[in-house]
């Protein structure tokens, strides 16, 4: 698929030409003003050849020691500032976030293909602002208590999935997405997804696959020169608006459908009054203004945008740090024997009782980060921060990674070793920072107690049912320290096998009864 057809008009060559003279006079204007340092940059393309390309995190905190927290790049014009310690990253987007809680505006996935409609790309203003309001209401620490149930559910299939798929590639992937999949769209929607190829989580890949080709930095010409979101359809050269309006009403269907789906069955059986829409719809006695659901749907649909991916990165994490280090398993395991038993099944109400496990699920998300640089918040005003003038659509990207691996905070940051929360002279702190793997200030993740409720459900049963071991990579061999991860906004770790099984007859038959 091409982003600009081949036949390249006329007029994209004069908006090219425009273009490039309106960032030559930005980029000469900007030069009088003072700036963080960065890498040297060139005229017109800036750092676009410096830019990593894999495991970008390094890259950045490499630049940090070279040139400080705080780091100044530059592409096409745009100035793009990196963040690399608690300290900087709490001054501007947490302090000032009144400026700082902007999104980059990716004019061909957020404005044509319609991804900005949901609170992850939301402009911020009146519209972000309800939407939030809307997530944080059904999905705060108390609310997400009544999605007990589907956890506890879908963390047995998880568990009984992830036995079948010992040892294999593909399958443990598979078991991650369809626990993801299951609890998102029961506690969303009330919606039970079909065991293999449910409708619904197919289409809804399709639709992650497309935001994936549509927000790819510097595919889509008109993500350069907006104006071009404006020509009409027929003129030669405009494919990327076709493109666009085909994965728009994908896009729109995949969060509209389970909404009216919600909508039609939230008083029958198989729709429980316990759902994010029947909840939204119940405050309201006369029925919801078109605005008001257009809020609904949309809030609705950012939950599986936001949460689907990030709990597939996380759980995936977890087994490969368990089978890499059997002693935190171990620990894990003898806890939840003294604590809960072996007669029951985890549920939320025993986190504060088994602080080990609770731990491993911290160290899980500092370990290797689900969203390594956040996603990049924009500035909506100029702004001036330790002598230096940043400008009114400057990006800020947060090198979550680094802080999480901060060696002041994190002692030996490389190893998995869920004891820093628990002892030492860094576990408050270190307590205290590894909230920060959910973001920053107003844009910060509003699906925290959500997530974090469904992962250590999830890990606390497979740790009471199952044993984990022998990693290996893709090619067979065996996995010992360093294993990579994938770039991307949600990072995975790469391909690996781990086998997994249940640790007694016992631990199987609780799994395969039910709590
Ligand atoms: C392990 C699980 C998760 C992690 C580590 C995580 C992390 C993050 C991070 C780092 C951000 C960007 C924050 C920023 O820009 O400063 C974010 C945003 C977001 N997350 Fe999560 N997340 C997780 C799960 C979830 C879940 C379960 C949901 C839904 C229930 C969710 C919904 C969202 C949404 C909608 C945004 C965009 C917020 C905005 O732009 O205002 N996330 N998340």
């Amino acid at each position: 698929m091409t982003a600009f057809g081949s036949s390249a008009s006329v007029v994209s060559s004069i908006c090219i030409a425009l273009g490039t003279l309106y960032l030559a006079r930005r980029i000469r204007t900007r030069r009088a003003r003072k700036l963080p340092p960065g890498p040297q940059r060139t005229f017109i393309l800036g750092n676009i050849a410096q830019m990593p390309k894999e495991k970008e995190w390094l890259t950045y905190q490499r630049w940090t020691e070279e040139y400080g927290d705080v780091v100044y790049l530059e592409i096409l014009g745009q100035p793009i500032i990196v963040l690399d310690s608690l300290e900087a990253a709490t001054d501007l987007l947490e302090a000032r976030g009144a400026i700082y809680s902007g999104r980059p505006r990716l004019p061909m996935a957020g404005d044509l293909t319609g991804f900005a409609q949901g609170v992850a790309l939301a402009t911020y203003g009146s519209r972000f602002r309800e939407l939030r309001k809307s997530m944080q209401r059904e999905l705060g620490v108390n609310m997400v208590q009544r999605y007990q149930a589907i956890y506890q559910d879908g963390s047995r299939q998880l568990a009984l999935s992830a036995i079948k798929a010992s040892g294999m590639l593909r399958e443990l992937v598979v078991s991650a997405r369809q626990f993801a999949g299951f609890t998102i769209m029961k506690s969303t929607y009330g919606y039970t997804t079909a065991p293999k190829n449910d409708k619904w989580l197919l289409a809804t890949e399709d639709v992650m696959a497309i935001f994936s080709s549509a927000a790819t930095p510097g595919r889509w010409m008109v993500d350069i020169f907006p104006a071009l979101m404006h020509l009409p359809e027929w003129l030669p050269g405009t494919g990327f608006k076709r493109t666009a309006r085909k994965w728009r009403q994908m896009n729109e269907n995949v969060v509209r459908e389970p909404y009216c789906w919600a909508k039609d069955n939230q008083d029958s059986d198989s729709g429980q009054s316990l759902n994010f829409v029947s909840s939204v719809l119940g405050q309201s006695r006369e029925g919801l203004t078109n605005e008001e659901e257009d809020i609904a749907i949309w809030a609705a649909g950012s939950i599986f945008g936001g949460g689907a991916d990030t709990t597939v990165s996380a759980i995936l994490t977890f087994l490969l740090a368990m089978a890499l280090s059997p002693e935190s398993q171990r620990r894990g395991q003898e806890e939840i024997d003294a604590i809960i038993g072996r007669e029951r099944l985890a549920n939320i109400a025993d986190r504060s009782n088994t602080p080990f496990v609770d731990a491993i699920m911290k160290e899980t998300l500092r370990w290797h980060p689900v969203a390594p640089l956040a996603i990049p918040h924009l500035l909506t005003q100029d702004d001036e921060y330790r002598g230096w003038t940043f400008t009114s659509g400057s990006l800020f990207m947060v090198n979550l990674w680094s802080i999480l691996h901060n060696k002041d905070v994190f002692p030996d940051p490389e190893s998995f070793n869920p004891e820093r929360f628990l002892t030492g002279v860094t576990a408050e702190k270190a307590i205290k920072t590894v909230k920060y793997a959910f973001g920053f200030g107003r844009r910060s993740c509003p699906g925290i107690h959500y997530a974090e409720a469904s992962l250590y459900v999830a890990i606390a049963t497979i740790l009471a049912t199952c044993d984990i071991s022998d990693p290996r990579d893709d090619s067979g061999k065996p996995i010992t320290g360093d294993h990579e991860w994938q770039s991307g906004t949600i990072s995975h770790p790469r391909p690996y096998t781990v086998k997994i099984k249940p640790r007694s007859e016992s631990a199987l038959n609780l799994l395969q009864g039910g709590a």
